[in-house]
């Protein structure tokens, strides 16, 4: 068996990581011939619920798993972990913005990046999950200095998953047939789905999306808030957060970080703009398409053109994001 992975997972007695812990366990996310040792964090309260799941997985009887750490000590979890993927946080409730779950978790967030910084590796990958995952991640990243910020990603594969969903049925093909689709900017409900550079395969040959769809009102219109608001629909129907399909978008962005995107595919991440791509702020993170070389380097998809309509949505996204900074800084210590 290959080197083994020291894999972090926080809010693991929480309702995303059941659904993400056995995909990580299995070899689902790393590969099969990867040991993985996984630490599981939660606050004390959750310490006896943990306990059970722990006994799930040993009980599972997985033979990539190599070693089982739940721990309620942040010092423990975070020591020496080549992943890290940051679930545990307050998730919204029906009627509440994401951001509005800013004071609640922003500390857990400085809390986590100061241990980042202690602690773990200096080549650790992290993946914020917890919302609001793009300020999050900021706040996360600007707690760990000493860490690269290109280490630090957050989840909007989620959002992409849905739209190449929404796209897949209009057209009546296999979700596998939609590829490229972006997601632009914040995971909230001013984020950019574009289909613009999107490609679906359609009766045997590659088109792109919008041509294949024929339905820019759609795809202007109800396609984009079908996307935009799929997280608040959840929560209406369930009365909780999404899990299954969350976890099952946390182990799409981490294989794909792990080992690299295929060819011309990009996939959507959220990373730390630098002020160098789209015309974008600095200083906030944003999603962009990027294409990832195996072992874990980015780079962004350049050169896309972008149309007045997309400008548009692609600046009040990031507007948002600039807001939330600024309410995210009364948090951080000085
Ligand atoms: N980015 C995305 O696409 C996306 C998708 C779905 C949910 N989310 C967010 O993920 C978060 C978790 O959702 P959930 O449904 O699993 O919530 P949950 O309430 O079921 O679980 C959260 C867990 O985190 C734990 N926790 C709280 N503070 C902690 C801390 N300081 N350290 C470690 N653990 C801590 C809680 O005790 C709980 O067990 C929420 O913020 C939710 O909004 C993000
Ligand atoms: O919408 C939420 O608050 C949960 C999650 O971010 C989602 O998109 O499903």
């Amino acid at each position: 068996m290959a080197d083994g992975l020291k894999v972090l997972v926080t809010g693991a007695a929480g309702q995303i990581a059941y659904s993400l812990l056995y995909s990580i366990a299995n070899g689902d996310v790393f590969g099969k011939d990867k040991s993985i040792t996984l630490v599981m964090l939660d606050i004390a309260p959750m310490a006896e619920a943990l306990k059970g799941v722990v006994m799930e997985l040993q009980d599972c009887a997985l033979p990539s798993l190599k070693n089982v750490i739940s721990t309620t000590d942040v010092k423990e979890a975070f020591t020496d972990i080549d992943f890290a993927i940051l679930v545990g946080a307050m998730p919204r409730r029906q009627g509440m913005e994401r951001k509005d779950l800013l004071k609640a978790n922003a500390k857990i967030f400085v809390e986590q990046g100061q241990a980042l910084e202690k602690y773990a590796k200096k080549t650790v990958k992290v993946l914020v999950v917890g919302n609001p995952a793009n300020t999050n991640c900021l706040i996360a990243l600007t707690c760990a200095p000493s860490i690269p910020k290109t280490n630090f990603t957050c989840l909007t594969r989620l959002d992409q998953n849905r739209a190449q969903s929404q796209i897949a049925s209009r057209l009546g093909v296999s979700n596998d047939s939609v590829s490229n689709m972006i997601i632009w900017g914040n995971h909230s409900s001013t984020q950019f789905p574009d289909a613009a550079h999107a490609s679906a395969v359609v009766g045997g040959s590659t088109a792109n999306a919008v041509e294949a769809v024929k339905d820019d009102a759609w795809l202007n219109g109800d396609f984009i808030s079908t996307v935009q608001k799929r997280g608040g629909a959840v929560i209406a129907a369930r009365k909780l957060s999404s899990a299954m399909s969350a976890a099952k978008a946390i182990c799409d962005h981490v294989r794909d970080w792990y080992f690299g995107t295929k060819g011309d595919k990009w996939t959507s991440m959220g990373i730390y703009s630098n002020g160098s791509h789209y015309g974008l702020p600095e200083n906030i993170v944003y999603s962009v398409p990027v294409r990832i070389a195996p072992g874990g380097e980015y780079t962004v998809v350049e050169g896309l053109k972008i149309s007045d309509f997309a400008r548009s949505k692609m600046d009040a996204t990031a507007q948002e994001l600039l807001e939330e900074r600024n309410a995210a800084w009364d948090f951080l210590p000085t």
